[in-house]
C-alpha cells in the first residue's frame, strides 16, 4: 500500500526543488505547483497520496487550498509548511482538517519522519476500511444463502466444520447451484476474513493464459510481458484463492497446482524465485471428477489433495422444498432493485415452479423471477407469468449470462424510460444503443490495457468499425 504519489504546492522556487530533489531520490512519483489554484487543479484530476503545501502562497493561500481541496477529496491527506513566526496558521490549518504541519526551515529529516507517519496511518486506515467491507460483506453471504432442506442443513454443518482451519475443501455441483456463494460463506466465516477472497474460473481463461493468471509472470518472460505481473495466488495471499471449473483445468498446470498446495511455494512464469504463499484453496466443478481420474485427464493425486472435504451441492430439482424460500427471497431482492412494493406469488405459480425440473439451477430461477417481475404489471404472479418456461426448457438455460444481462437492461430501460409515450419524436434508439456500445467498448479496452487489435478480435468487428466508434462515442482509453 504505502505512499506513491506526492503533490508540492510552494511559490518559492528553490523549497519545491528542494523537495522534489529530496522524495523523488526516495522513489516517490512527484508534481510540483506553484500557486494554490494550480495545486488544487492538479488535486482536482489526479490522485495523490499526500500534499505538502506552503500556507503563505500569492492568490489562493495555503488554507483557502486546504478547504478546498478537502471539499474535492475529503480523504486527501495534507500537510502544511508554515513559518515558525505564525503559528496561529498551523493551529488554523489543523482545525482546518490539515494532517500536520511542519515548520520552516526544517531538516528533511522532519519530512521523513512525517512520510512514515503518513504510511503507517494510510496503512491501518485501509485495512480498517478492508475489514469493515469484509463483515459486511460476511453479514450478507450468512443473510443470502437460502435453504433450510435436509441437504443444505449438511451443507451448513460441513460449512461451520471447516470455516475455522486451513483445510482444502472442494465444492461439486451442476451449474448455477451456488458454489461460488459457498466458497465465500468459507472464506468469511474463517480467520482469513479481513484478508483477500480471489476467484478464478479456470474454464473461462484460454489455456495459455492461465498459467500466468494463476502464478504471475516476470517482465519479458513472454512476448507482450512488458512489466511484471502478480498472479491470483500471490493477490490472494493470506487469504483464500476460488479455483472454479478446476476440472477443465491442464494437466500440466494440475502438476503445478499440487506443488502449492504440497509446498506453499510459487515461480512467476520467467522467474528463478520460489515465492512462499499463505493461500487457503477451495476449488470447485461440475463435472464428475472421480470420471476425470479414470480418464486420466485430471491427476489423481491432485484429486485427493483437493477433496480432502468435499462438499455436494444437490441440484435445486432435489431439494424442491427449498424453492418456495427462495422465489420469495429473488421477488424481494428484485422488487427492491426494481423499488416497486414487493410482489407475491400466486399459489398455482408457487407449485408451477417446485414443479419445474431446474436444468439451469438457482441461477436459472433467479433469473426466472427476475424476468416475472420486470414483464408482469400485478402485484401477483400467476402461472401466466412463468407459461415460458414450459417451452423454453432446452434453450433457457443454454445462455444463463446473456439472459441475465438482457434481464438487468430491460430492468433498467423500463425504469428510466418512464413517460417515453407522450414524446413526439425522439432519437431514443441510436441514443440507447450508443449507451450500450460505449460501456462494452471501454470494457474491453479496459481488458486488453488499451490494445485496439486485440480489443476488435475479442468483440468480433473489424478494427477499422472499433476505431471509428471509439472516436464518434468519445471512448476514452486508460491505459495502466
Ligand atoms: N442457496 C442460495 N441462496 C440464495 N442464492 C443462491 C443460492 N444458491 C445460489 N444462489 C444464487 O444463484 C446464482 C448462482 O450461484 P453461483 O454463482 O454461486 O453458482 P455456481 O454453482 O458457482 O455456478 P457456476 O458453476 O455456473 O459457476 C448466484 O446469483 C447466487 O447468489
Amino acid at each position: 500500500m504505502g505512499l506513491h504519489r506526492i503533490l508540492v504546492a510552494d511559490d518559492e522556487e528553490s523549497m519545491r526543488w528542494v523537495l522534489s530533489k529530496a522524495l523523488r531520490k526516495k522513489g516517490y512519483s512527484v508534481d510540483l505547483a506553484a500557486d494554490g489554484n494550480q495545486a488544487l487543479r492538479q488535486v482536482r484530476e489526479q490522485s495523490y497520496d499526500l500534499v505538502i503545501v506552503d500556507i503563505k502562497m500569492p492568490g489562493m493561500s495555503g488554507l483557502e487550498f486546504l478547504d478546498k481541496a478537502r471539499e474535492l477529496r475529503p480523504d486527501l491527506l495534507v500537510v502544511v509548511m508554515t513559518a515558525e513566526a505564525s503559528m496561529k496558521n498551523a493551529v488554523e490549518a489543523m482545525k482546518r482538517g490539515a494532517y500536520d504541519y511542519i515548520t520552516k526551515p526544517f531538516d528533511l529529516e522532519v519530512i521523513d519522519a512525517i512520510i512514515e507517519k503518513v504510511s503507517r496511518a494510510r496503512d491501518v486506515s485501509n485495512q480498517v476500511s478492508l475489514l469493515k467491507q469484509e463483515l459486511k460483506d460476511r453479514y450478507q453471504v450468512e443473510k443470502n444463502i437460502i435453504g433450510n432442506s435436509a441437504a443444505m442443513r449438511e451443507v451448513y454443518k460441513t460449512i461451520g466444520k471447516v470455516a475455522g482451519s486451513d483445510i482444502t475443501v472442494l465444492i461439486q455441483g451442476e451449474s448455477g447451484t451456488g458454489k461460488e456463494l459457498i466458497a465465500r460463506a468459507i472464506h468469511f466465516n474463517s480467520t482469513r476474513l479481513g484478508k483477500p477472497f480471489v476467484a478464478i474460473n479456470c474454464a473461462a481463461i484460454p489455456k495459455d493464459l492461465l498459467e500466468s493468471e494463476l502464478f504471475g509472470s516476470e517482465r519479458g518472460a513472454f512476448t507482450g510481458a512488458t512489466e511484471r505481473k502478480t498472479g491470483k495466488f500471490e493477490q490472494a495471499n493470506h487469504g483464500t484463492i476460488f479455483l472454479d471449473e478446476i476440472g477443465d483445468m491442464p494437466l500440466d498446470l494440475q502438476a503445478k497446482i499440487l506443488r502449492v498446495l504440497q509446498e506453499q511455494e510459487i515461480t512467476r512464469i520467467g522467474g528463478s524465485q520460489n515465492l512462499s504463499v499463505d493461500v487457503r484453496v477451495v476449488a470447485a466443478t461440475n463435472q464428475e471428477l472421480q470420471e476425470r481420474v479414470r480418464n486420466r485427464e485430471f491427476r489423481e493425486d491432485l484429486y485427493y489433495r483437493l477433496n480432502v472435504v468435499p462438499i455436494n451441492l444437490a441440484p435445486l430439482r432435489e431439494r424442491s422444498e427449498d424453492i418456495p424460500a427462495l422465489v420469495e427471497y429473488f421477488l424481494e431482492r428484485a422488487c427492491a432493485e426494481l423499488e416497486i412494493p414487493t410482489k407475491q406469488c400466486a399459489p398455482e405459480a408457487m407449485e408451477l415452479l417446485s414443479n419445474y425440473s431446474w436444468p439451469g439451477n438457482v441461477r436459472e430461477l433467479e433469473n426466472t423471477i427476475k424476468r416475472g417481475v420486470i414483464l408482469s404489471s400485478d402485484p401477483y404472479l400467476t402461472t401466466a407469468d412463468f407459461a415460458s418456461l414450459t417451452n423454453r426448457q432446452e434453450t433457457i438455460h443454454a445462455i444463463p449470462q446473456e439472459q441475465s444481462l438482457e434481464s438487468l437492461v430491460e430492468m433498467k430501460l423500463r425504469n428510466s424510460m418512464n413517460g417515453i409515450e407522450k414524446l413526439d419524436k425522439g432519437d431514443i434508439y441510436d441514443r440507447v444503443l450508443e449507451q450500450v456500445e460505449r460501456p462494452l467498448i471501454r470494457y474491453v479496452l479496459e481488458k486488453t490495457r488499451g490494445n485496439q487489435v486485440r480489443a476488435a478480435d475479442i468483440l468480433g468487428i473489424n478494427r477499422n468499425t472499433l476505431r471509428k466508434k471509439i472516436s464518434e462515442l468519445g471512448v476514452s482509453i486508460k491505459k495502466d
